[in-house]
């Protein structure tokens, strides 16, 4: 970091890192995080007069490992290599507060079957004494039953209005959309007042509008509570403009730190060939994007006999609806993007399709031209040995220290248990013609990580773990929904884009993500609004 030689005031000195290495644990065996020491790197209060370095980012393929670092974790070597010498006076454990959103952490671990059960069983959509309320989650009543004091009252609607939560507040937890969830979660971890935050990818999950607001509202709180933040993002991603810092970490360690403009050249050095990369697929994806909207009666024409049909499907909770009168004509082996904002019921229309959802057999829809309705022999298992599908609530719930990348992706051959089952053993002998092939465009990776447990893997990984799971069995249908968000290795993403587009023709792709690069070719788009009359639109890209 420029001009860090100077000792810097202590008691505005959040962290102080000087010729550190770091380990997993204290045996001598244990390999270092980074080959290389870190020289220098330090983060102070926002306050600080001085304009010293409060609000960073952190880039590069190692951002996670070196978060991890800042937060706290891994073993320092020499001890005192790494000090928080404002913390250290009086620490309290929720000084610091580190966030990745890889799991649901802190929440039940629940596939989505379950969470519309519970909220069967529940009965009730808001209950204003409900324990595992939002409201609960945030103050954190809901784990200690405590008695919240009036000004912790007072900052949490602070909180709830900064972030979007309030008309949520009173609802179960475990009910929110993903992107609602993210929210509550940063929200959460701001009620502690942090003196220190850090996030990795803070914007995963979040809809256009949601980012620039969460963006926002960081800034604003971090002036108010004096927190200073650091923010994992990828290179791709836009650094929001508070951000005065930058560090990257590579391989190696970090490679490089300081002012935003400052490091400007040796950012732009560093990602030269990730750009290049990007661009290129860019402009592949955007080939054709001229979207013009068509009726359900234009699919129908088409040669191709409809695969899934949603016929007037409503779906409410307790008068909040989410789906009225809600038609769809999905043709076999088209490819569509489903785009709305966070809580616009896009994971609720797949989970119709998924059976996961108790409406879903009540003569709402047809798969194939059979329609779905109990009595109608078909079974939650004969509609999902069909279905292959990655989202975030299935990456919640692997078992990820007991099973290795290839034990997961042959998972994905076991039939009749659904897709959230991760016990089973898929037996390599089961594997297809077509099983193989796929697993072959991934031979060099399978070759490095296929025997790594999944929590060993990168985050490019684990998605692409599930991605091979969803689709090694070649199912009819193929659902995608944040499959490759936060994938920070743009090569490995393109391969999966390109083999969807060669290998996967045949197979009906419904794909959700909110950030274009990350979103397959499409053939059709489905746009929710999710206004108050549920208004919806189909489109073609042309
Ligand atoms: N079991 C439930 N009980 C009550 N409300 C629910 C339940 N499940 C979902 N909701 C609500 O329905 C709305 C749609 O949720 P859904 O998860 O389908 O949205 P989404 O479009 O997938 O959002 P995101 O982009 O954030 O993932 C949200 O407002 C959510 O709070």
């Amino acid at each position: 970091m420029r001009g860090s030689s100077r000792i810097l005031n202590n008691s505005n000195c959040l962290l102080r890192i000087q010729n550190a290495v770091f380990k997993k644990d204290t045996t001598k065996l244990s390999p270092r995080i980074f080959p290389n020491p870190i020289s220098h790197f330090e983060i102070y209060r926002p306050n600080d007069r001085n304009n010293h370095p409060s609000f960073w980012t952190v880039l590069g393929p190692e951002k996670s490992q070196l978060l991890q670092v800042i937060s706290g974790n891994y073993i320092a070597d020499p001890p005192l290599s790494r000090v928080y010498p404002h913390l250290a006076k009086d620490f309290k454990y929720h000084e610091i507060q580190f966030l990745n959103f890889r799991d649901r952490s802190g929440l039940d671990k629940v596939h989505m079957s379950a969470r519309y059960e519970t909220y069967a069983s529940k009965g009730e959509l808001e209950m204003s004494d409900n324990v595992n309320s939002v409201k609960n989650y945030i103050t954190g009543a809901n784990n200690y039953n405590v008695k919240v004091d009036t000004q912790i009252i007072d900052y949490t609607s602070q909180l709830l209005n900064l972030f979007n939560l309030e008309h949520l507040q009173n609802k179960w937890i475990n009910t929110l959309s993903n992107g609602q969830l993210r929210r509550a979660r940063i929200a959460k971890s701001l009620s502690s007042k942090p003196s220190l935050l850090i996030i990795d990818d803070p914007f995963l999950g979040l809809d256009p509008r949601a980012t620039d607001m969460v963006s926002k509202s960081l800034y604003r709180v971090s002036q108010d509570l004096g927190t200073s933040i650091v923010l994992g993002l990828r290179v791709q991603d836009e650094i929001p403009q508070w951000i005065d810092h930058i560090a990257y970490a590579d391989e190696n360690g970090l490679k490089f730190s300081g002012k935003r403009d400052e490091v400007f050249d040796q950012l732009t050095e560093s990602v030269k060939s990730i750009e290049g990369v990007h661009e290129i697929h860019e402009r592949h994806l955007n080939k054709h994007k001229n979207p013009i909207e068509i009726t359900n009666e234009s699919l129908r024409q088409i040669d191709i006999a409809p695969h899934v049909e949603f016929n007037n499907a409503s779906v409410a909770y307790r008068g909040l609806v989410i789906f009225k009168d809600f038609n769809w004509v999905i043709p076999k082996g088209s490819k569509w993007r489903i785009l709305g904002d966070n809580g616009t019921g896009k994971t609720t229309l797949l989970s119709l399709i998924t059976a996961d959802h108790p409406q879903s057999w009540r003569s709402v829809m047809s798969i194939n031209g059979i329609e779905r309705k109990t009595g109608n022999g078909i079974s939650f298992f004969d509609v999902n040995n069909r279905i292959g599908i990655s989202s975030p609530e299935l990456h919640a719930l692997v078992p990820e220290h007991t099973k290795t990348m290839y034990e997961i992706i042959l998972n994905g051959l076991v039939k009749d248990v659904g897709n959230s089952n991760f016990m089973m053993k898929g037996k390599q002998e089961n594997l297809t013609e077509f099983g193989r092939n796929v697993l072959s465009q991934f031979q060099d990776r399978l070759d490095i990580y296929g025997n790594s447990k999944f929590t060993d893997l990168t985050i490019t990984d684990q998605k692409l773990t599930l991605f091979l799971r969803a689709i090694i069995k070649k199912p009819e249908l193929l659902i995608l929904d944040e499959a490759f968000s936060c994938m920070d290795d743009e090569e490995i993403m393109i391969r999966c884009h390109d083999l969807i587009e060669t290998d996967l023709k045949d197979v009906t792709v419904l794909t959700i993500g909110h950030i274009d690069w990350e979103v397959p070719r499409c053939d059709y788009l489905l746009r929710l609004y999710g206004d108050e009359d549920r208004h919806y639109k189909l489109f073609k890209y042309t």
